[in-house]
């Protein structure tokens, strides 16, 4: 399998805290790749590391191509998208349009263009994104119409269309009912059925037992495990470092 990210020694220190410690680690084209661990163990802090959001040592490198010293806007525009805990939507836009706002790239071509338009270099991603995530039938409604659900599911067709080869998702299942986890992890999986890599960091294990590949572990900064979802369940270390709190689902 061809490898779509990989990180080198990446580590983050929140003055004398190390919240990241030396995390190596790959992921491959069109895989689902679970990032698991307790509160505070350092997975949101990877997310902000990899995409720009909080400064780091180390290499990240999508594509084999060093994204280390680049700024945030630069490693989105090369591929490298994510989500936020919170999910926020743009509340005055509809569906289509938050997409939009982020797939429409400025001087190409006339954002307002494109925007009313909705044709332009952002018109196809953008459709792309809606059919992936089944969102058509909801694409001009505004999110306060919205389950939470389908504000989790606009929040990565977002990060989709704007170009994401590899999507870096934080809790989406956060304040998901069990079934609306487990539709989005169906999503989640079309998504990589058609190309898409991801990353998911979420503390529902059914969600992410249940649909990743491969899954690495974190505890207090430091991976300590990887490997299959059936590895991961059975793996002493992790039980007790993390999935003897949450309990494993079957
Ligand atoms: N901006 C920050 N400034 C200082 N310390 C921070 C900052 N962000 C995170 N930390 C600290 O870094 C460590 C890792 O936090 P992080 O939020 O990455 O953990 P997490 O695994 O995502 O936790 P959770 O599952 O609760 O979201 C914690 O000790 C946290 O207090």
């Amino acid at each position: 399998m061809k490898e779509i990210l990989r990180t080198d020694g990446l580590s983050v220190d929140y003055g004398g805290n190390r919240a990241l410690d030396e995390v190596s680690l790959s992921i491959g084209e069109g895989e689902l790749v679970g990032l698991i661990g307790p509160n505070g163990a350092g997975k949101t802090t990877f997310i902000d590391a990899l995409t720009g959001f909080t400064t780091s040592t180390g290499r990240v490198a999508l594509r084999g191509v060093d994204l280390s010293r680049e700024r945030p806007h630069l490693r989105a525009r090369k591929g490298l998208a994510r989500t936020w805990q919170s999910a926020e939507l743009y509340d005055e836009l509809t569906v289509r349009e938050n997409l939009e706002v982020g797939a429409v790239r400025p001087g190409s071509g006339g954002y307002w263009r494109e925007l009313f338009t909705g044709r332009g270099r952002g018109h196809e991603p953008v459709k792309r994104a809606l059919d992936l995530l089944e969102l058509n039938h909801l694409a001009d409604d505004l999110p306060d119409s919205l389950t939470q659900g389908q504000r989790k599911s606009v929040d990565v067709a977002r990060a989709l269309a704007a170009g994401g080869e590899l999507l870096c998702l934080d809790e989406p299942a956060a304040g998901l009912d069990s079934e609306e986890s487990e539709e989005l992890g169906t999503r989640l999986r079309s998504l990589v059925d058609a190309g898409s890599s991801i990353l998911l960091v979420d503390h529902d294990m059914g969600l992410v037992l249940g649909v990743c590949d491969r899954i690495y572990v974190l505890d207090l900064g430091r991976l300590i495990a990887t490997g299959t979802p059936d590895e991961i369940r059975s793996s002493e270390i992790v039980i007790d470092a993390y999935l003897g709190q949450e309990g494993v689902p079957a």
